[in-house]
């Protein structure tokens, strides 16, 4: 096995080279429909490229459990994507810098409870990892042609949490 990763808080600031962290935390941007909610305005910055468009598809993914035994991590040069879980429980997300094309050391990230990630186009990432069932997600992407997956497989796999 390779290496041992710990595993982080998730924040805004550590996260940024690699995607957009989407909570509530602080005041919201607006206060709308009578007052009894809350904006938290355009948060994602979301890129599907020149042929794509946006899509919404429901992820039903089966929880994990840690140690993870990581062996894999993909992107998407065409477009970014977005996990949104629709329960309130923590999940795992595994980014990589991109080192001349192929990813450098992960870093592993927990959610907050409704926490939910964008992660840029392009951005080496590990599968959707729930830690907790049902593992129920919305995910935004790139829907469109093209070949839209490039996966880099470990030498040696990574042991992450
Ligand atoms: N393949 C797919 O739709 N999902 C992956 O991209 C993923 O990051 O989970
Ligand atoms: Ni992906």
């Amino acid at each position: 096995m390779g290496d041992h990763i710990g595993i982080e808080a998730l924040g805004a600031a550590a996260f940024a080279p690699f995607g957009d962290v989407l909570d509530t935390d602080g005041a919201p941007d607006k206060l709308i429909n009578q007052g009894l909610c809350g904006r938290y305005h355009d948060r994602a910055t979301l890129d599907f490229g020149g042929q794509g468009r946006a899509g919404i598809s429901l992820f039903r993914a089966e929880p994990r459990r840690l140690p993870l035994r990581l062996e894999m991590v993909e992107r998407h040069p065409e477009g970014s994507q977005a996990f949104l879980p629709m329960s309130l429980d923590p999940f795992l997300v595994v980014v990589a810098p991109d080192m001349g094309g192929v990813p450098g050391r992960p870093l592993a990230f927990r959610t907050a409870p409704g926490q939910g990630i964008n992660l840029h186009r392009g951005t080496w990432h590990g599968v959707l990892t729930p830690l907790a069932a049902p593992g129920l997600f919305a995910v935004v992407d790139r829907i469109g042609p093209g070949d839209n997956l490039q996966e880099h497989w470990f030498a040696r796999p990574w042991t992450v949490g």
